[in-house]
C-alpha cells in the first residue's frame, strides 16, 4: 500500500533518456516498455511460492512455483497500451482488461469511453498500467470500476507520477498500492506533470504533440 518510487539505476538511466525533448517515437515506445518490466520485477517481489516436486535431468528435484495468483493487467488506453508488453514479458499468460480514459483538456475531468473486463475480477490482482499519474482523475476513476466490477487487490504503475496525483489517489482509494519509476515535481498550469515526459500518448502513438 502507498506509493513506491523504485529507484533502481537502470530504471534512473532510462527514464533520463525518455525526457529528452528530441526522442524518436521508436526509442519512447522501447524504453516504456523496458521500464515498465523492471517496475513489473518490483512490483510482484512479495508474490509468494509453493514447493513443487518436478523430474529432473538426474531424477526429482523441488523446485518453486508462483501460487494462486491470478493477475489481470489493466491498461488505461490509450497510453497504457505502451506499458502493457513490458508486463507481458514477465507474465504471458496474464489475462488483459481493457480501460479506455480521456481527460478533458481544460477541466482535467476524466470519462470512461471503454470498459472490456476479463471475469472473476474478486479472484485476480488488477495491475493498471497507465504512464502518466497527473491529477489522478483517470487513475481513481479506473480503480472506481474495477472495485465496481469485484477487485480487492489493486496495484497500479505508472513510469511518472505528479505528488498531487498520488496523494488524491491514495486519498480515495488507501487500498491501493503505487509503483512509479519517478515522483516528478509538479504539475503545471495546464495538468501536465514537471519535468514529466510531456504528452504520453502521443509520444507512444507518433501523433501530434499538443501545447503543453
Ligand atoms: O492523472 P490525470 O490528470 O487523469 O492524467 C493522466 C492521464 O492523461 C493521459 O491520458 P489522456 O487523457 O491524454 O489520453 P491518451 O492516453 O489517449 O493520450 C495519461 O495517459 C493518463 O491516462
Ligand atoms: O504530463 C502529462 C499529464 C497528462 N498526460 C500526459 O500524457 N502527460
Ligand atoms: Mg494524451
Amino acid at each position: 500500500m502507498g506509493a513506491h518510487e523504485v529507484r533502481h539505476p537502470l530504471i534512473r538511466h532510462k527514464l533520463g533518456l525518455m525526457r529528452r525533448s528530441d526522442i524518436s517515437t521508436k526509442n519512447f515506445r522501447e524504453l516504456a516498455q523496458e521500464i515498465t518490466t523492471l517496475l513489473t520485477y518490483e512490483a510482484t517481489k512479495d508474490f509468494t511460492l509453493e514447493p513443487q516436486t518436478i523430474e529432473g535431468w538426474a531424477g526429482p528435484v523441488e523446485v518453486e512455483s508462483v501460487t494462486g495468483k491470478k493477475v489481470t493487467i489493466v491498461p488505461i488506453l490509450r497510453a497504457g497500451l505502451g506499458m502493457l508488453e513490458g508486463v507481458l514479458d514477465l507474465m504471458p499468460v496474464a489475462r488483459v482488461s481493457v480501460v479506455g480514459q480521456v481527460r478533458d483538456e481544460d477541466t482535467l475531468e476524466a470519462s470512461t469511453y471503454l470498459e472490456k473486463l476479463v471475469g472473476e475480477l474478486d479472484q485476480r490482482m488488477a495491475m493498471i498500467v497507465d504512464p502518466m499519474l497527473a491529477t489522478g482523475g483517470s487513475m481513481i476513476s479506473t480503480i472506481d470500476l474495477l472495485k465496481k466490477a469485484g477487485s480487492t487487490e489493486i496495484r497500479a504503475l505508472t513510469l511518472v507520477a505528479a505528488p498531487e496525483g498520488i496523494e488524491r489517489v491514495l486519498a480515495a482509494h488507501p487500498d491501493v498500492s503505487i509503483y512509479t519509476a519517478s515522483i516528478d515535481d509538479r504539475l503545471n498550469e495546464k495538468g501536465y506533470i514537471l519535468p514529466g515526459l510531456g504528452d504520453a500518448g502521443d509520444k507512444i502513438f507518433g501523433t501530434k504533440q499538443k501545447d503543453n
